[in-house]
């Protein structure tokens, strides 16, 4: 699957980390052995039991019946039925379903030099390790029979499963995590020989299933504008991640509007233009140091007088100072709602993957501050820390609506739980 190669070739660092981490482990205490007719069955002797989702840290906001919400282009078009982030919200008119959404953009291509047309390898008339083939006994020889491949698998004991822990932290899974997903992997298979690849496959179906139910789109409704606030620390991805919905959408037909309310920080103004240039979607801003829950008042106004679909509003991520920010959130909420009382309808928090476990101290800062309803992870293209989306589902629970894996416009893609486990260990389909 081409989306799985790409995803792979840019969570590269993370995989092949964990894959060499594997291969090592195995290698330790493993033993060749002809890999085919004879190859064991990894399967568990029972089926572990399912992995319980870590108590959310907040209540969630009771359903409600809310109109049927579109996916958001990321997404796969599948109709999905929100939670409403504000309970107090009256049910929205219902409007028209429009054209299902545009396929996502292709990326622009990695910058990976491809090998053009690379000589033909001959076959190793030798083994290149002694774990790699078997050699074939003197009647074989005579009679030319092909070497038999041989694979190393390691029997799964105590120091076995500690060194898989062990990676598993290292990967920035997180303590709790990398400890349950190795003892679901370990269930009913002590005492079994496993070789690298059958770990990779049985950690990618554990990782799966942890992430499966945070892979939600985000939601749309039939509200103008949806208000969507982004949140998160300067530098995660806040500006660009806005410059790529804003394009997704607008290929989609909807028609969005983007407020600069970091106006603290003219760079970010800029930024923000630039963005809205390339996404063909209109940027309000406001004087620099002017209050930016007044730019958000003014931003409304002009969305609803336009009747734009969207509203995204970018905010400060300055976390130094905590009790400004939260009052600064806070104010912008209080005045948007004078317009729509059930506005936020999102509340986005940008996360960067490279910041590992800090990214879940984040989640908890921005959950204090804001109302966050989703989030969306940056920067999964070349980080080492790829481990640290299993940790958040694995503790938060809340929705991974899409993941960056990369600057341009359109790397940004919706968040497939097997895609990614499979890239996250370098599993093979
Ligand atoms: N490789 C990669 N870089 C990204 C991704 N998303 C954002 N970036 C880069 O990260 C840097 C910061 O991104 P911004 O969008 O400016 O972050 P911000 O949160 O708006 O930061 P402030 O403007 O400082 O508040 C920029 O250099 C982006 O190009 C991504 O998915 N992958």
């Amino acid at each position: 699957m081409a989306f799985l190669k790409k995803l792979k070739d840019r969570l590269f660092k993370s995989s092949s980390k964990l894959e060499e981490g594997l291969d090592a482990i195995v290698q330790e205490g493993g033993e060749a052995e002809v890999a085919e007719p004879s190859t064991p069955d990894p399967q568990p002797e029972k089926e572990p039991a399912p992995i319980p989702p870590a108590a959310p840290e907040t209540t969630a906001p009771a359903p409600e019946e809310v109109p049927e919400p579109e996916p958001m282009p990321v997404s796969v078009p599948e109709v999905e039925i929100p939670v409403d982030p504000t309970p107090s919200r009256p049910p929205a008119t219902p409007e028209e379903t429009p054209a299902a959404p545009e396929p996502m953009p292709e990326p622009a291509p990695i910058e990976v030099p491809q090998p053009v047309d690379p000589a033909p390898v001959p076959e190793p008339t030798t083994p290149d390790t002694p774990e790699e083939t078997a050699r074939p006994g003197f009647l074989g020889r005579i009679l030319g029979r092909s070497e038999p491949k041989t694979v190393v698998r390691r029997t799964l004991d105590d120091d076995m499963l500690e060194q898989l822990e062990e990676l598993l932290i290292a990967s920035d899974m997180g303590v709790d995590t990398a400890l349950r997903v190795s003892a679901n992997l370990a269930e009913g298979r002590f005492g079994k020989k496993l070789s690298t690849e059958e770990i990779q496959r049985l950690l990618s179906g554990e990782i799966a299933r942890i992430m499966e139910p945070v892979a939600k789109p985000m939601p749309l409704y039939a509200r103008k504008p949806q208000v969507v606030l982004v949140v998160g620390v300067n530098g995660s991805g806040k500006t660009t991640t806005i410059g790529k919905l804003a394009s997704q959408f607008r290929a989609a037909g909807k028609s969005v509007v983007i407020a600069a309310g970091d106006t603290f920080r003219a760079a970010a103004v800029e930024q923000l233009q630039v963005w809205g240039d390339r996404a063909g979607v209109p940027v309000l801003t406001a004087p620099e140091g002017s209050d930016p829950a007044s730019l958000a008042f003014d931003a409304m106004e002009q969305a609803q007088k336009d009747g734009a679909d969207l509203l995204m509003i970018d905010t400060a991520g300055r976390l130094q100072n905590r009790a400004d920010l939260m009052e600064e959130l806070a104010k912008i909420v209080r005045v948007i709602r004078k317009k729509d009382p059930d506005a936020p309808h999102n509340t986005l928090l940008v996360l960067d993957a490279t910041t590992g476990q800090n990214a879940l101290s984040q989640v908890e800062t921005f959950r204090d501050l804001a109302d966050v309803s989703g989030l969306v992870m940056t920067k999964l293209d070349g980080t080492a820390k790829g481990g640290v989306l299993v940790a958040l589902a694995d503790r938060f629970g809340l929705p991974i609506h899409a993941i960056g894996v990369g600057e341009q416009i359109d790397d940004l893609q919706a968040f497939d739980p097997e895609d990614f486990a499979q890239a996250l260990t370098g599993a093979s389909t």
